[in-house]
């Protein structure tokens, strides 16, 4: 049986933030005893609470879509309110990510957005661990981890005219692995919730 289960929540419309989704999963699965499923969030319906219920952490990713996450993915935050009723996510570990066609294209309100939404649910949310990828070097390198430079969540970017296989850039996806393996290594000791049930 996996020690810890990480799910990531999705909505992807295109393609470019599933990329990033799968790497998040990457992350997570590289961590021993983890296991990560991705979930698309559209398609949850009557399962949000079987689905997500049983993890240890739900990282959450939405493109950015007019400065915020997508309207599909507020359809599932407004459908989660029945478990906010019933605190059903109460001490689980939350992150988040999103990817958009803009350098900046305001993904930090969407990253925002998402950890509201975690706080409503009481959840415990972790960030990213990374310096800003283009902080200490004048050379400004566009592959190196976080280039976008985000600590609340991972960022992606995926120009518009580019296929999903070709954006968002690996340096991102990689971030975004990054990402899922430190909410994989540190869910043991986060989640109350897991220590409750062991109890
Ligand atoms: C309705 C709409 C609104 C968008 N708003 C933004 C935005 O605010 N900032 C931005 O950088 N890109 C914006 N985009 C571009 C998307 O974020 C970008 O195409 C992204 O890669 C889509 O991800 P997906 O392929 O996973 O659907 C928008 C796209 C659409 C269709």
């Amino acid at each position: 049986m996996p020690e810890v289960t990480v799910a990531v929540a999705d909505r992807s419309g295109h393609g470019h933030t599933e990329q990033q989704a799968k790497s998040v999963v990457w992350g997570a699965e590289s961590v021993d005893g983890v296991d990560a499923l991705l979930v698309d969030v559209e398609k949850l319906g009557e399962n949000l609470r079987t689905t997500l219920a049983g993890a240890d952490a739900i990282v959450s990713g939405t493109p950015t879509s007019m400065a915020g996450h997508s309207a599909v993915f507020q359809s599932f935050a407004e459908a989660s309110s029945v478990v906010w009723a019933e605190q059903g996510w109460k001490d689980q570990v939350a992150a988040g990510f999103t990817n958009s066609a803009g350098v900046n294209g305001d993904k930090l309100n969407t990253l925002v957005g998402l950890s509201l939404f975690a706080a409503q649910h009481e959840m415990t949310w972790v960030g990213l661990d990374l310096p800003p990828g283009w902080a200490y070097t004048s050379a400004g390198r566009r592959d190196s981890l976080n280039a976008l430079g985000s600590f609340l969540g991972a960022m992606a970017q995926s120009p518009s005219v580019l296929a999903p296989a070709k954006a968002p850039v690996q340096a991102d996806l990689d971030t975004a692995a990054h990402l899922g393996r430190r909410v994989a290594e540190h869910t043991p000791a986060l989640s109350r919730r897991r220590q409750v049930v062991a109890q």
